[in-house]
């Protein structure tokens, strides 16, 4: 069997994101090192769009290629949003946040009227896996952490780009749906790292052979 690689992979899944961006649009770009293929092909592909980035690496690598990227403070609606993903589930089920940029990332994915993830053949997964990233407020941290019980805070990437501290939750995993309700409703947790399929409109896998696989989870109301 031919190993995987996941570089190729990557990559073909960014390349076929970045045929679904046309000029004029405003596109939100997500985190990690799958975006970091999809930077240059958009920047390849496209003169004319206005770029949202959920992180500094992602702002700065963004110019560095010459797209154009503005603050995500007055703009209202996002055409397209391109992301990566730590596990994807059959059913649209997403775990994000290795990169500690979940909170953005989310916030970014809500307001585009599509949604594509981008990922290795390694992220698809039968049953989604804990841990789940959180960010927390630093105000009660203390406190916040003893209601949520099985939290590790990072060592690696201890703050989001906002100042929220990361970490990882390590509990219950087996309803998606009740653990990210039951965090999402906790004082103290900013974001978590659970997307919903209802977020999602296309998941674009890439393989070794560099094909890539397409599958319509939502069509987002359109
Ligand atoms: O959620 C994320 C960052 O917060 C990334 O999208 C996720 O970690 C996947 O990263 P990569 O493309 O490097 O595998």
């Amino acid at each position: 069997m031919t190993p995987i690689d996941v570089t190729r992979e990557k990559q073909a899944a960014a390349q076929e994101a970045a045929t679904l961006v046309s000029d004029g649009m405003t596109v939100g770009l997500g985190t990690g090192s799958t975006v970091a293929f999809l930077l240059p092909a958009l920047a390849d592909l496209h003169r004319n769009i206005r770029c949202i980035a959920t992180s500094p690496q992602t702002e700065s690598i963004a110019r560095q290629v010459g797209l154009m990227v503005e603050p995500f403070r007055d703009v209202i609606s996002l055409d397209i949003a391109i992301d990566g993903a730590d596990q994807i589930a059959p059913d649209g089920w997403l775990i994000k946040g290795g990169g500690a940029a979940h909170t953005r990332e989310k916030l970014v994915a809500i307001s585009a009227q599509r949604f594509i993830v981008i990922a290795d053949s390694t992220k698809t997964v039968n049953n989604l896996k804990g841990p789940v990233p959180v960010e927390l407020l630093a105000f009660g941290l203390g406190s916040t952490l003893h209601r949520l019980g099985n939290v590790t805070l990072r060592e690696g990437v201890p703050h989001s780009p906002d100042g929220g501290i990361i970490g990882d939750y390590h509990g219950r995993l087996d309803d998606p749906q009740s653990t990210a309700a039951w965090l999402s409703g906790t004082p103290g947790v900013v974001e978590h790292g659970l997307f919903p399929p209802e977020m999602v409109t296309t998941i674009i896998v890439g393989h070794t052979n560099g094909k890539v696989e397409q599958r319509i989870i939502t069509n987002n109301g359109q």
